[in-house]
């Protein structure tokens, strides 16, 4: 099809041509590196990280980038936004689409955890399901694969913290699991020591096809800088903090601005459900305010390659995760954004 058609002979095709002929105007204007010419083709696509809470999602995540993009704790549901983030290898780019652990809700926060996690599944090349080698198998887990045996895209089982676990217990993840969906490939893991990480990026791609890349190369995650600062102080609140605390937090980065001599100035506030938690978090003399900004500050100058001089307060929303209109206020799961 030729590519300068006039509008009058635009209106006389059909749905199927007029697509192809979109495509057609789209491919003639991508460089060759991103159509996969020249240096060779480009193997692409998105894989959906899934599993319970605590499974050790986000940590892989960060292994396979060989850098923090991801924030991770002990404390369940620390993931709560979908997060993209892009791994690369020569002639391939895998988008891997870190989701909130799946797991029965208890407020309006968990269920659009859950939304958010469930609706990548069903929009992406690859699904993997993240099992914890050390946690009992349980009705999570078959939940989870029921809605992944669905799927009609290849599904690889990733059993993590192989470091914490013995061989019988690893073969007997994989049993239970394999029982309730019929996965491609079976990879086992420990992110924090970083065996077979790179065996799994190896493994994900070889299931991708071929195609564009999605992201620049100067771009690693799609998550805007004012969320990635706002997730970096939770989860210093969240490794500080204990019990009802780490639940109930939310962060808002007011503003970020990069200043004379590279200087990132960041004011954020951090929100807590109640009085008495807020006491918590500032401490006696504001030492827990300032441990927290102490930890945040450092891992922030290492993302930004910058010094930076981070302003924190702490505000209280009432029962805020139970408002659909705060939990979007804040950027908590739905699309992301
Ligand atoms: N020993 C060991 N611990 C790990 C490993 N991977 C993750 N963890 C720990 O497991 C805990 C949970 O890890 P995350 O990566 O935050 O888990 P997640 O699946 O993203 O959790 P949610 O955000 O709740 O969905 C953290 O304390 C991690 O340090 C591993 O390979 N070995």
């Amino acid at each position: 099809m030729t590519n300068d058609l006039s509008q009058k002979d635009l209106d006389t095709l059909s749905d199927d041509e007029l697509d192809a002929y979109l495509a057609s105007l789209q491919d003639a204007h991508l460089p060759d590196e991103v159509l996969g010419q020249g240096a060779g083709e480009l193997k692409s696509g998105f894989v959906a990280l899934v599993g319970r809470p605590n499974s050790g999602k986000s940590t892989l995540l960060n292994a396979c980038m060989g850098e923090k993009i991801a924030i991770t704790s002990p404390v369940a549901q620390t993931t709560r936004r979908r997060l993209r983030a892009v791994v690369r290898r020569p002639n391939t780019q895998i988008v891997i689409v870190d989701t909130p652990g799946l797991h029965k809700p208890k407020d309006g926060l968990g269920a659009e955890l859950n939304r958010t996690a469930l609706g990548e599944m069903s929009d992406v090349d690859v699904v993997v399901f993240a099992l914890d080698a050390t946690a009992p198998f349980g009705r999570g887990d078959a939940w989870i694969l029921e809605r992944m045996s669905a799927l009609s895209v290849p599904k690889l089982l990733v059993i993590t913290k192989a470091d914490l676990a013995g061989q019988d217990q690893v073969h007997d993840q994989i049993q239970a699991a394999s029982t309730l969906v019929s996965f491609a490939d079976v990879m086992v893991v420990s992110a924090q020591e970083g065996f077979n990480v790179e065996a799994f990026v190896s493994l994900v791609a070889s299931y991708l096809p071929k195609g564009p890349a999605w992201f620049p190369e100067d771009m690693d995650t799609d998550e805007p800088d004012e969320m990635l600062v706002a997730e970096f102080i939770r989860e210093k609140v969240l490794r500080r903090t204990k019990e009802e605390v780490p639940h109930s937090v939310g962060v808002v980065c007011n503003t970020l601005e990069r200043g004379k001599g590279g200087l990132v100035r960041i004011h954020a506030t951090i929100y807590v459900e109640r009085e008495g938690q807020k006491g918590i978090l500032i401490g006696k003399g504001g030492e827990m305010i300032k441990r927290v900004g102490t930890d945040a500050r450092r891992d922030l100058e290492r993302l930004f390659g910058a010094r930076v001089y981070l302003d924190l307060d702490v505000g209280v929303k009432t029962r805020w995760r139970d408002s659909d209109r705060e939990i979007q206020l804040f950027g908590y799961g739905a699309d992301g954004s």
